[in-house]
């Protein structure tokens, strides 16, 4: 049996949810980073024995298309799969089902899946701290139950809140753009999931290509990659009311 966490986190936070639940399920994992836009994901292979921690971002209560289209590539071969949706605080929607759906086409069988909550990676004051020591220690203890009922044998599925046709995704449209602070260094160019960012001048981005995951944001050395102010405040005013109030993580099992 070998343990996989099969991860898309642009920001981080989806990776530090899986890190918390591969944790308390066992102490060695190979890890396979959905965000690197260069990663060959044809190559991997599991075996009926194997479980994996398949974790997504929700973006606009759905799986972000990138992610989607790179998990199709894995091959399952009926592994135990463990999946978590981590969004903003907002709401998830359909994510949960449509990556249940997504899994299955390549041959997984769910065993557990998880909606936790982590900071907001655009409007970074909600959620902000996300997963915290609650969360964990939280997730650990589910991770926990889950390794008792894959050894069990017990293959039920459990049933995954969403809906089928799923809602529509839309694309949030914002680009973020380098300050007066870029020294051209490169690191978002080389790090941006979709390539993006013109390597040889990471001044100049593909808009059409952008899937604002807001990774160049949070890599930058410089701090030199900003969303408009006015935007940003729009956003947060927008989500104020959906996102103020602490969201308990979602257990399915
Ligand atoms: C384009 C985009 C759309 C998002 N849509 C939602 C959403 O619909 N609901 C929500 O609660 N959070 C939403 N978020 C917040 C992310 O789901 C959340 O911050 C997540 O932890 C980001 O994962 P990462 O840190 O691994 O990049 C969105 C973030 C982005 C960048």
């Amino acid at each position: 049996m070998k343990y996989y966490e099969i991860c898309f986190s642009p920001t981080g936070g989806t990776q530090k949810v899986a890190n918390a639940v591969t944790k308390g399920l066992t102490q060695s994992a190979s890890k396979v980073d959905l965000t690197d836009a260069k990663g060959n994901f044809d190559g991997i292979s599991l075996t009926k024995e194997d479980v994996a921690v398949i974790a997504v971002p929700s973006y606009s209560g759905r799986v972000p298309e990138t992610a989607a289209a790179r998990i199709t590539r894995l091959q399952g071969h009926g592994a135990s799969a463990i999946l978590i949706c981590v969004y903003g605080n907002r709401a998830y929607e359909d994510t949960l089902v449509e990556l249940q759906d997504i899994v299955h086409q390549v041959g997984f069988k769910v065993v557990a899946a998880i909606a936790a909550v982590a900071e907001h990676s655009i409007a970074r004051r909600y959620a902000a701290g996300r997963p915290d020591e609650e969360d964990r220690t939280q997730l650990a203890a589910f991770a926990r139950q889950i390794a008792q009922k894959i050894a069990s044998g017990d293959s039920c599925e459990p049933k995954i809140p969403g809906h089928r046709p799923y809602r529509k995704a839309g694309a949030t449209g914002i680009v973020p753009k380098p300050t007066k602070a870029c020294i051209n260094c490169g690191v978002c160019a080389r790090k941006c999931p979709v390539g993006a960012i013109n390597p040889a001048d990471s001044r100049k981005v593909d808009k059409k290509a952008c899937i604002s995951c807001m990774r160049c944001v949070a890599v930058c050395p410089h701090s030199a990659r900003k969303v408009n102010g006015l935007i940003l405040f729009l956003v947060n005013a927008m989500l104020k009311k959906p996102c103020s109030q602490r969201k308990v993580n979602e257990l399915y099992l």
